[in-house]
Parts: C-alpha cells; sequence; structure tokens
C-alpha cells in the first residue's frame, strides 16, 4: 500500500513541504524532526544491523568508493555542529598546529582589499587571465586564499563546493612564479589530485589562467602515454599537475625528473588524499619534496583534525574556512524520495520514471558500483535515454569521451561512481541523481556539489531506503542546520510499478547484451596476448636492454597499504580505534615519519624556509644545486618493487 505523500494526481511534483507537510517529511526523512522517538530507536537498530553487509558487498567491487569504516569526520560529521562539539584537548592541539587566528586577521587590512583582483598586487599577465576566463570578483574563499598564499603561507582551505578552490590556489602560484629565476628551466610546483579527470581539468583551467604568462605545465596522470610524460619533464616545467601513482612512476622511472626542486606542494581534494587508499603514495611523495615547501590543502569537506594533518609537515599553516563544515550550497535545493519497504526493489522503477519525467536532461547518476552503472547504461538505451558511463573500469579515453558527451548535451545522463563525485565542474547540470545514498556524508557533500555551481542553481535527489538511512539522515539533518531547502518529493507509484514490470521484462535482453559484451571483450583480450607475444618475440634483445621499470606497489601490497593506511589514518580498524580512538599516529609512528623525511632531505636538499620563491626577489641561489647521484629511486621505501619491462 502507497503512503499518501508517495501518490498525486498521476504526476510527479516537487514542493516545499510547509509545517504541516513538515511533519510527514519527517519520518521520511528518516526521524529528522520526528517526535516519535521510540520509532527512530528500531529504525536505527534496523539500519545498523543490516549496514555491514550491504558496505562489505560494495567494497569488494568497486575500489573508487570509499572504504567501509568510518572517518573520525564522517563520525563526526553526523553532527553538523561538529567543530563546535570538538573535544577540548583537540581544540588545544589545534590552537599549537594552526597559526593564531589573530595573524589571519592582522591581513585585514589586506583582505579588505581583496574584494577585487585589481586590489590584490596582481601581475598583469595574471589579471588578463582572470579577464579572459570571465572572473571579475574573487569568490569569498579567492580573496581569503590569494593573499595569503602570495605571503607563501601553508594553508588549510575549506569551501563549499563550487565555490572556485582551483583558482584560489592557481592564481598565487602563477604570480609567484612570474618572479621565478628563468635561467635554468626547473619544476617549483606539484599540485596533486585524486583522479584524473580531476587533473586534466586542473591543468586546463591552469592552463587558461597562465595564457599570459610563459609558465609551463606538465599533466602526469595514469591512462596517457608515459613516455610523452618523459618527454615533456625533460623540459623540467614549472607545474606539474598528477595523481600520485603516476608521480611516483616518473620519480622512480624518469630520469630526468626530479623532486628536489619543488617548492610548493598543493592537495586539492586534501581529505580524499589523506584516506587510507592514498597514504603509501602520499608518504612516498611527501618525504621526497624537500621540507622547505609551501603546502597548500583545499577541499569542500576539508578537515582541520590536526592528526590528520600532522604527516604532511605543515609550517602553521594558516586555516582558512568560508562556510562552516558539512554545508551545501544555497542553490541546492534537496529531494529526498523514500523507497518505503517492500518497494525497496523498485529503485530502477523509480530511477527511470524519473528521469522519463523530471530529470530528463543534464542529470548526474550516482551508483555505488561500477557494474550497476553499467547495467543502467544498457537499460537506459533500451528505454530510449542517452547516457554516458564514467567509472574506473573504464580505459582514460573512455572516461574522458564519456565526460565530453556529457558536456556536449549528447548524453542527456551521465552514469557514475565515486570517481566522478568530487571535483568535477561541468557546467549547467541541473541535477544530481543517487540512485543508493553515498557511504557518509561527506561523499554526499561533493556529490550534490556537482550541480548548483558558481551560484547557478541546482537540486539533488536521493532515493532513500532503510540501506540508505543512516546517510541521509545526516544530510537532512546537516540541510536543516543551515537552512537549506529541502524537498519531499511526491511520486506516482503506479507509474514506477509500471516501469518496473517493463524493466524486468528487459532482464533477459541486457543480460544478453552483458553476455554478448563479455564475449567481445575476452576476444579483445586474446587478439592482444597475440600481439603482446609476437612483439616480445620480434623485439626480444631490444626489450632486455630497456631499463627496468619498478613499481610502486603490486595490487596485493596496494590492498595492505589500504589496510594499513586506514590504521595508520584513521585510527580505526573494523569500526575499532587503535589509539584510543582518536586516530592519532603514535610517537613512534610520528618519529619515524619525520626522520625519514628528515634524512632524505639531509642528503638532498639544504635550503631553508625562507629561500624558495619570493615575490620580487629572483633567486637564483639554490636552483640546480642538487648534486649528482643523490637520488637513489627505486630503494625509498625499501621495497624491491615489481619490476615491467
Ligand atoms: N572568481 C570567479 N568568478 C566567476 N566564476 C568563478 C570564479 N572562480 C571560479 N569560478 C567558476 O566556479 C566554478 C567552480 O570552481 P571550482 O571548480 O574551482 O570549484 P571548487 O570550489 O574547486 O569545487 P569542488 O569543491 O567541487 O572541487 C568553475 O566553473 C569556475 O569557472
Amino acid at each position: 500500500m502507497e503512503v499518501e505523500n508517495e501518490v498525486d494526481n498521476g504526476r510527479a511534483s516537487s514542493e516545499e513541504p510547509d509545517v504541516e507537510e513538515d511533519e510527514t517529511l519527517a519520518p521520511d526523512g528518516f526521524g529528522m524532526g520526528a517526535t516519535n522517538t521510540d520509532e527512530e530507536i528500531e529504525v536505527a537498530q534496523q539500519g545498523d544491523e543490516s549496514d555491514p553487509g550491504s558496505d562489505s558487498a560494495v567494497s569488494s567491487e568497486d575500489e573508487s568508493i570509499a572504504a567501509p569504516v568510518l572517518h573520525p569526520d564522517d563520525e563526526a560529521s553526523d553532527n553538523p555542529l561538529v567543530e563546535d562539539n570538538d573535544d577540548y584537548e583537540e581544540q588545544i592541539r589545534r590552537e599549537a598546529f594552526f597559526a593564531p587566528e589573530d595573524d589571519t586577521k592582522k591581513s585585514k587590512a589586506k583582505q579588505s582589499s581583496s574584494d577585487s583582483f585589481q586590489n590584490m598586487s596582481l601581475s598583469r599577465p595574471i589579471l588578463k587571465g582572470l579577464a579572459s576566463v570571465g572572473f571579475s570578483t574573487p569568490t569569498p574563499i579567492q580573496a581569503k586564499t590569494i593573499p595569503m598564499a602570495l605571503l607563501g603561507k601553508d594553508v588549510v582551505g575549506g569551501a563549499v563546493t563550487g565555490s572556485g578552490k582551483t583558482a584560489a590556489f592557481i592564481v598565487p602560484i602563477l604570480e609567484r612564479l612570474l618572479y621565478r629565476p628563468k635561467k635554468v628551466p626547473t619544476s617549483r610546483v606539484a599540485i596533486l589530485m585524486p583522479t584524473r579527470e580531476l587533473a586534466v581539468q586542473c591543468f586546463n583551467v591552469s592552463q587558461k589562467l597562465a595564457s599570459f604568462t610563459d609558465i609551463t605545465f606538465a599533466l602526469l596522470v595514469g591512462g596517457f602515454s608515459l613516455r610523452e610524460q618523459e618527454k615533456t619533464l625533460r623540459g623540467r616545467p614549472d607545474i606539474l599537475i598528477a595523481t600520485p601513482g603516476r608521480f611516483i612512476d616518473h620519480m622512480r622511472n624518469s630520469p630526468s625528473f626530479t623532486t628536489d626542486t619543488l617548492e610548493i606542494l598543493v592537495l586539492d581534494e586534501a581529505d580524499r588524499m589523506l584516506e587510507d587508499g592514498f597514504a603509501d603514495e602520499l608518504n612516498e611523495i611527501l618525504t621526497t619534496i624537500p621540507k622547505s615547501r609551501q603546502t597548500m590543502l583545499f577541499s569542500a569537506t576539508m578537515t582541520s583534525r590536526v592528526d590528520s594533518l600532522i604527516r604532511l609537515g605543515l609550517n602553521r599553516p594558516v586555516r582558512l574556512l568560508i562556510d562552516s563544515t558539512n554545508q551545501t550550497v544555497t542553490t541546492l535545493t534537496q529531494e529526498f524520495v523514500r523507497l518505503r519497504p517492500g518497494r525497496e526493489d523498485k529503485r530502477l522503477g523509480y530511477l527511470i520514471h524519473l528521469c522519463k519525467g523530471v530529470f530528463s536532461t543534464r542529470t548526474i547518476i550516482f551508483f555505488r558500483q561500477k557494474k550497476e552503472a553499467h547495467r543502467v547504461r544498457i537499460l537506459f538505451g533500451l528505454c530510449g535515454l542517452s547516457s554516458a558511463e564514467l567509472h574506473g573500469n573504464m580505459s582514460q579515453d573512455q572516461r574522458l569521451s564519456a565526460l565530453t558527451s556529457f558536456r556536449t548535451g549528447e548524453a542527456t545522463h551521465l552514469l557514475a561512481t565515486d570517481v566522478a563525485s568530487r571535483g568535477l565542474d561541468i557546467k549547467g547540470v541541473e541535477t544530481v541523481f543517487n540512485y543508493t545514498a553515498p557511504q557518509n556524508l561527506n561523499i554526499y557533500l561533493h556529490r550534490v556539489g556537482r550541480t548548483a555551481r558558481a551560484g547557478a542553481p541546482g537540486r539533488s535527489c536521493t532515493l532513500a531506503a532503510e540501506s540508505d538511512r543512516k546517510v541521509v539522515k545526516a544530510a537532512v539533518k546537516a540541510a536543516r542546520a543551515q537552512g537549506a531547502k529541502v524537498v519531499s518529493r511526491n511520486i506516482d507509484s503506479s507509474a514506477v510499478d509500471q516501469w518496473q514490470e517493463k524493466i524486468d521484462g528487459l532482464a533477459d535482453e541486457v543480460d544478453a547484451i552483458l553476455q554478448e559484451e563479455k564475449a567481445l571483450k575476452q576476444m579483445g583480450e586474446a587478439e592482444r596476448d597475440v600481439r603482446k607475444a609476437e612483439n616480445v618475440m620480434e623485439y626480444e634483445d631490444e626489450i632486455k636492454t630497456r631499463p627496468r621499470r619498478t613499481w610502486f606497489e603490486s595490487e596485493k601490497e596496494k590492498k595492505e597499504a589500504r589496510a594499513k593506511g586506514a590504521v595508520e589514518l584513521n585510527g580505526v580498524q573494523g569500526g575499532k580505534s587503535k589509539t584510543e580512538g582518536k586516530g592519532k599516529l603514535s610517537g613512534k609512528e610520528r618519529k619515524s615519519l619525520d626522520a625519514g623525511r628528515e634524512r632524505r632531505e639531509g642528503r638532498v636538499w639544504k635550503k631553508g624556509r625562507g629561500d624558495g620563491l619570493v615575490k620580487g626577489k629572483a633567486k637564483e641561489k639554490g636552483n640546480g644545486k642538487v648534486k649528482a647521484g643523490t637520488r637513489d629511486k627505486g630503494a625509498r621505501k625499501g621495497k624491491a618493487g615489481k619490476v615491467r619491462r
């Protein structure tokens, strides 16, 4: 039987709940504002029981989703006022770790004049670059960050999705590079991003902003030719924009690449980069980049938990947080569709019904599993919807062409996993649809942040069944706390049932297509193997003489590293803390990290902090002074490394 607010007069409609409807919305929002606490407790218990199973199934399927263990920030993020509730000890540590607020306020004069780019002491080529991309006024995070970054300070920056964080770090970098010593080409800046698409996007934006300068770039990401990138690196480009894996590959295997000269390190989507999956990569990179660097971290869900940041070797960073945590932009309308028990297996019916009738254009749909996204793509095709898919099972070419077809409107729907949840900036996305809720509030905020960017309106719609309860509850709570627009969508359940029937009828056809694809893939792989064997036979001698390429980690090592990283970063294993549940690095771990870093720096880098890029004061000193033979590739982690020829 359908409940009242799931039925309307045969059409889907969206409405802002008034006070009375709020009561109706409350249970749909999983107890948000509901007065019947008994019922809520019962629901909570049921949800908790069912969660772990579904989580583990998901995590084994899709590498791109977050680990099933809770991140301390997520635990905290259930409470939108988390910052206020931090324990006293953490506050003390934070005060010691970050530059005092007063220091930041001292630059008030500077900041009050930073309401325009012209007043920020930026050079003409940079102002021209900004004008050419249509940026006339700095966004709040840009107004705060640019003056601080120009002073060479370490920065921990947080502002809602789509608020212009990319330019906030690119602009001051470009400005400072204008005054670099130019006699010896030197790579001075590394910007690390968690996904290839983001790196490509950042590369494009940076190039546009730098189009009136002579600053050079390299894009170092997987899926593109290693040799081409090696060739580019030989020219020592000023700025390297990279994903961590490929960055390390070059560190180890590209003879012309040195990290010793890097003076600025940026981690975009920094909280993601601090997660377990990147722990070892980050450690390897951090131990090779000079400690005297300027480090800048950005994310819409930026953590300011000292334990997470300590490993990065920040030097009294300035904390620039524009909005309180867990906020969405004010131009976003968040809809939730409750799937009541018994209707949960009709998700596809809801999805197709809504995509056919309501969200028919420029919609990103998020799935937890790659194979789910792919299956729905086939289904969409059979139902007459043009879609593209984006997930980690695709080649880089396929991923980029999927994005292009969605950007151009050729595909009306982008079916994605969380590989697309962060940072992607696609103009005019009207709707973000959560086919299933993500694993935690942070990912939810990033997902819905793909719409309503840079002041534009947008909406999100989340199908919310019992298994989605926890995140939906946190999202609604956070939305309410900031006074965001939350809407209950009424759905014509008979139309959903009709679609579901049709979809069930298409199951065999979908399976047949999947089988066909599988057979084609196997044929392709067999052909490739034959070609490879022929090549090996033909060029055996030459291949043997090639230098041995070392891998950072094997798949097994990577898995182990993830588990280790979870403990190291989150202090959580299977939901339990290692160190008093606080996620702290032990003194021993911290010491060994520092010792490793210092050992390496002592060997390759002698410059003091003040010797970096200084605006208007070009310094040749220190450039090209790295002694030959000081690089110790492959042996850095004491790992044998996998060898590829
Ligand atoms: N000063 C500005 N004036 C006008 N538009 C801007 C300005 N700065 C950035 N934008 C635009 O805002 C959009 C969002 O910028 P950006 O991708 O840097 O956001 P973000 O804060 O990094 O988002 P996310 O957290 O999702 O990564 C982009 O389309 C960009 O072109």
